[in-house]
C-alpha cells in the first residue's frame, strides 16, 4: 500500500470527528494545504558520478546516536486512532530506529510508553513533548516523569500560546476526549483535581525564562518546536537548546504563516550548524525529505501519515509508513549521486516555474 492508500484505509477505519481531528487544520486550513503544496516548488538538481553502492542514511540527534532522519512528531491522543495507541506507535518506532516524540497529549502514560519501545529495541529513543507551563511545580513533574521513563530528550512546543482553532473540531463540537481516554501524563500533577487528569495548559505569558528554567531542571536535552523566525531560532541556540524544530504544527495554529518547508534555509542559515535543525510540516515522500535536508535540516518529522498507518493498521502499519519514506529518501539520495545525508546540498535544490 502506498502512504496515499494508507490515508483512505485510515479515513475508512476511523469514525469521522476522530478523522476531522487528525486531518484538519486552523482556520481556512491553507496553512495546511500550503504545507505540502510547497514541496511541489523544489526541484532537486542532482549532481551524476558520485555515488555508492552503500549509503548511509543514519543520523546524530541529540539523545538519538544514529537514528533515522524520519522522526514520529508528536500526535496527541493515539488510543482514539487504535486500540493499541502509543505503544503499537512506540514499537513501530524502535523497530524503524525512528525518534518516537510522545508527550503531555498521549493517551498513554510516558512509562508505558518508553516500556513497549524497549521491548522492541534495546536502545530506542524516545523525546518527550511538552508545552511550557505556567506554573514551575507542573513542569517540573512532567520533567520528572519523562526522566524516570527513560526519555532522552525534551521537547518544548512554542507555537501554541493559545490553542489553535481547529475549524473542523469546532464544526463537530469535538472539545473533550470521548469517555474512557485521557490525557495519562497529566494526571496526579500539582494542582489537578483529584482522580481526574490536569487540563493541557498554554499561556501566552510563558517566555524564554521558562525554557531556561526548563533547562535548568534536566540533564536531558531541550529541543525548540515550533520555530518559524530565524531570529528566534537564533535566540532558542542562545537559550541553549539542543535543536531547533522549524514547524508550524501542521498548520493547526495561525493560518496565515508561511509553508514550514519555506521557513526552513533562513532558520538554518541562522543556527548556522551549531545544532541540529529538523523540519516538520507536510512531508509525504522521500523527495519531500531529500529537498529538507538539503535545505539544511538534519531531520525530519511526520505528524499525519504515522497516524494514518496506525489508524489503518496498527503498529504494522506505522512500520510501513516509516520503513516507505526512510527507503525513498535512499532510493532518492542514490539517484542524486548521494552516499550520505550531507551529500545533499543547498545548491542541488532550484525552485520550479510557477508556471509548470
Ligand atoms: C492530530 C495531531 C495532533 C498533534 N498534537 C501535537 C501535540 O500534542 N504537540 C505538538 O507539539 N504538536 C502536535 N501536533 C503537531 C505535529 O507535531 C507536527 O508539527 C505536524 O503534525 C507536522 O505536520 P504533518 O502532519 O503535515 O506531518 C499535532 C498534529 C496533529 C495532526
Ligand atoms: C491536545 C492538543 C493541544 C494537541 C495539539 O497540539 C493539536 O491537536 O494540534
Amino acid at each position: 500500500m502506498t502512504l496515499r492508500e494508507l490515508h483512505d484505509a485510515a479515513r475508512a477505519a476511523l469514525d469521522p470527528v476522530t478523522y476531522d481531528y487528525v486531518a484538519g487544520g486552523a482556520g481556512e486550513e491553507r496553512v495546511l494545504a500550503a504545507n505540502e503544496r510547497a514541496f511541489d516548488r523544489y526541484a532537486l538538481l542532482p549532481r551524476v558520478l558520485c555515488g555508492s553502492e552503500t549509503r548511509d542514511t543514519a543520523v546524530d540527534l541529540p539523545g538519538a546516536p544514529g537514528a533515522s532522519p524520519v522522526v514520529v512528531a508528536p500526535t496527541a491522543f493515539h488510543r482514539l486512532a487504535h486500540r493499541h495507541g502509543e505503544r503499537a506507535t512506540a514499537r513501530a518506532a524502535a523497530a524503524e530506529g525512528a525518534v518516537l516524540v510522545t508527550g503531555t497529549a498521549a493517551t498513554t502514560a510516558v512509562a508505558g510508553v518508553v516500556a513497549a519501545a524497549r521491548g522492541t529495541a534495546a536502545d530506542p529513543a524516545v523525546w518527550f513533548q511538552l508545552y511550557p507551563h505556567p506554573r514551575r511545580d507542573v513542569t517540573e513533574a512532567l520533567v520528572r516523569r519523562a526522566e524516570d521513563a527513560g526519555c532522552t530528550a525534551l521537547v518544548l512546543t512554542v507555537d501554541s500560546p493559545v490553542f489553535g482553532r481547529h475549524t473542523r473540531d469546532l464544526r463537530n463540537g469535538f472539545t473533550d476526549l470521548p469517555p474512557g481516554y485521557a490525557a495519562e501524563n497529566m494526571r496526579g500533577l500539582p494542582g489537578a483535581p483529584p482522580g481526574r487528569p490536569a487540563a493541557i495548559t498554554m499561556s501566552p505569558a510563558v517566555s524564554w525564562r521558562d525554557i531556561d528554567r526548563t533547562r535548568r531542571m534536566t540533564a536531558l536535552p531541550v529541543l525548540v518546536k515550533g520555530v518559524l523566525h530565524p531570529r528566534d531560532a537564533l535566540l532558542a541556540v542562545e537559550h541553549g537548546a539542543a535543536g531547533v524544530i522549524v514547524s508550524n504544527h501542521g498548520g493547526r495554529q495561525c493560518d496565515t504563516v508561511p509553508a514550514a518547508v519555506d521557513c526552513l534555509p533562513a532558520v538554518a542559515r541562522a543556527v548556522a550548524g551549531r545544532v541540529p535543525v529538523l523540519l516538520d510540516g507536510g512531508v509525504r515522500r522521500g523527495g519531500d525529505i531529500a529537498v529538507a535536508l538539503a535545505l539544511g535540516a538534519s531531520a525530519v518529522g511526520v505528524g499525519r501519515p504515522v497516524v494514518w498507518g496506525l489508524a489503518a493498521e496498527g503498529e504494522a502499519g506505522v512500520r510501513r509508513v516509516l520503513a516507505a519514506l526512510r527507503d525513498e529518501y535512499d532510493h532518492t539520495l542514490a539517484l542524486c549521486g548521494g552516499r550520505r545525508n550531507t551529500d545533499l546540498t543547498g545548491d542541488m535544490v532550484v525552485r520550479r516555474e510557477e508556471t509548470w
